[in-house]
């Protein structure tokens, strides 16, 4: 049987500023297709791993392997070309841009014609511009967009920018998806239509995913596997019926939600 490398090898990352440990002993894989959540209580060290894995912060020590390629010490620009694609928790859109100027921009990964080589190469650049116009049309039509496209970003709901930035991302093609709250601030309508997006992209995109989220429902029920932070350090990776049912889990943090909402999931 052919052996399927990971998409993602993360090995024994630390990150500290000036004394305070975010991120300590952090290792994990990401398999093709698969949806990874990590969870974890305010200030446990999630966006760190995103900024380490998208090459905002350089870790003192560990490894971040995507597709075979070494990322630390990285530009950002360069992981991003790569194919790792992500969505922030507050919203990183051009607000006065309409939705598909948005999305273009997503595409930038994949434009190499610039302004003056458009002149010497026209033919060549309009093939080009013609081919991402139909990556965004197919990413608006995908993320059901099309009524919003030509508004500018800023006016629209909140949901709706949320997917919009959902989109931006897809829009670039990535091999690997970095989700951070995607459901944060969104009711419960958006919410569901927000998780109906993700199955999408797995199921039909097959785009690996790491999803940060507190919404323990939407984590239990996406998630192929989950890790659960405490100070920096993962204290379990499982299923997330493994996950809810461990012990230290359940003491760190699940129990709290327990103790609040009267139940997980
Ligand atoms: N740029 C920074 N400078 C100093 N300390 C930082 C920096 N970024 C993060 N930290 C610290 O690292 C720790 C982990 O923060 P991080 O934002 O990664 O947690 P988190 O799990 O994403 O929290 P939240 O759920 O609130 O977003 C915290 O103690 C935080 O104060």
């Amino acid at each position: 049987m052919a052996v399927v490398n990971p998409v993602l090898e993360v090995d024994a990352i630390r990150l500290a500023f000036d004394g305070v440990v975010a991120v300590d002993g952090v290792s994990f894989t990401v398999e093709p297709g698969e949806l990874f959540a990590i969870i974890g209580p305010n200030g446990a060290g999630k966006t760190s791993i995103f900024n380490v894995l998208s090459g905002v912060y350089r870790p003192q020590q560990g490894s971040v392997r995507f597709h075979d390629q070494d990322l630390i010490g990285m530009r950002p620009h360069r992981i991003a070309a790569l194919g790792m694609a992500r969505t922030f928790q507050n919203i990183e859109l051009f607000s006065h841009l309409t939705v598909v100027d948005n999305l273009m921009l997503g595409r930038h990964n994949h434009m190499r014609y610039g302004a003056l080589s458009a002149f010497a190469w026209i033919g060549r650049a309009r093939r080009e511009e013609l081919a991402n116009r139909s990556a965004v049309e197919d990413v608006i039509d995908f993320l059901e967009l099309e009524q919003w496209r030509r508004f500018p970003v800023g006016l629209l709901p909140y949901g709706v920018q949320k997917r919009v930035e959902l989109g931006r991302a897809l829009a670039m093609e990535p091999r690997l998806l970095l989700l951070d709250e995607p459901v944060a601030g969104m009711n419960v309508e958006e919410t569901e239509d927000m998780a109906r997006f993700v199955l999408d992209i797995r199921e039909e995109l097959g785009v690996a995913m790491v999803m940060v989220e507190h919404d323990m429902g939407l984590v239990m029920d996406l998630a192929d596997r989950v890790m659960v932070m405490d100070f920096g350090k993962p204290i379990r990776t499982g299923t997330p019926r493994e996950v809810q049912e461990d012990p230290d889990v359940i003491r760190a943090y699940l129990g709290e939600q327990h103790r609040t909402a009267g139940g997980v999931a």
